[in-house]
């Protein structure tokens, strides 16, 4: 029987190398991002986000995180402008927790780890499809929005409130007409360089947009991530937690931000 690759310590992020070489690759990602070290590049463009909410189909448990999944046939829900060139659009989006709030983000900022990170993965519609772009250096571009403890979310509580329909591994349900735009931070400034997936099959086709400005929940909010399981119906209950890869060496690249 062969073991998938998970955040255990028997097929975790030590491990993915085995199975996926180019887990050791040159623009891996996530990265720790050193604000001093980052250069201002006042050539990059303010993000340009446009999601229209009729996109959003289903919300699914997949056995790593979970994801809300949007009609990526037309150009309804797209990214533009920013560090990118010509038109992106919006595939589906997720998450990256910890087991407590000290930890769970991917991207890191000065050392410091959020409690999770919200991921919304766009493929460049110059490829075919998705599948097609996610092989292409510029084939996919994913904005980052750390999550921090503060207010009561009100928008992510809408997703919270659908997790019971797929707390295991498999599970899926309609997940109609949700506005991730009320998931963005309220200033857009960002940091930006070239990298990868997170997780396996880790991909070289990543051009990360890591916003500055956090989004809030509270810790009742941030406490109903860790009620999710890795595990299937049936099997023995593995709580979904801890699925962040940790930052991987910069070998070179540079990171520039938008903002001074
Ligand atoms: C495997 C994988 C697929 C997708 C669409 C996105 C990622 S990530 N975590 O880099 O945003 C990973
Ligand atoms: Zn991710």
């Amino acid at each position: 029987v062969t073991m998938s690759w998970g955040y255990a310590a028997n097929n975790g992020p030590d491990k993915w190398a085995d199975n996926f070489p180019i887990a050791n690759g040159p623009r891996q990602s996530p990265i720790d991002i050193i604000p001093g070290e980052a250069s201002f590049d006042g050539g990059l463009k303010p993000l340009s986000l446009k999601y229209d909410p009729s996109t959003c189909l289903d919300i699914l448990n997949n056995g790593h995180s979970f994801q809300v999944t949007f009609a990526d046939d037309t150009n309804s829900s797209t990214l533009t402008d920013g560090p990118i060139s010509g038109i992106y659009r919006l595939k589906q989006f997720h998450f990256h927790w910890g087991a407590s709030d000290d930890k769970g983000s991917e991207h890191t900022v000065a050392g410091t780890k959020y409690p999770a990170e919200l991921h919304l993965v766009h493929w460049n519609t110059k490829y075919p499809s998705f599948g097609e772009a996610a092989s292409q250096p510029d084939g996919l571009a994913v904005v980052g929005v750390f999550l921090q403890i503060g207010d009561h979310n009100p928008s992510l509580q809408k997703v919270l409130d659908a997790f019971g329909a797929i707390k295991a591994k498999g599970k899926q349900t309609s997940f109609p007409g949700f506005d991730p735009a009320t998931l963005l931070p309220a200033c857009l400034d960002y940091w930006t360089y070239d990298g990868s997936l997170t997780t396996p099959p880790l991909l070289e086709s990543v051009t990360w947009i890591v916003c500055k400005q956090p989004i809030t929940l509270t810790s009742e909010q941030m406490a109903k991530f860790r009620c999710l399981l890795f595990s299937a119906e049936g099997e023995a209950e593995c709580c979904m937690v801890d699925n962040y890869r940790p930052p991987q060496p910069l070998k070179g690249r540079s990171v520039r931000a938008s903002f001074k």
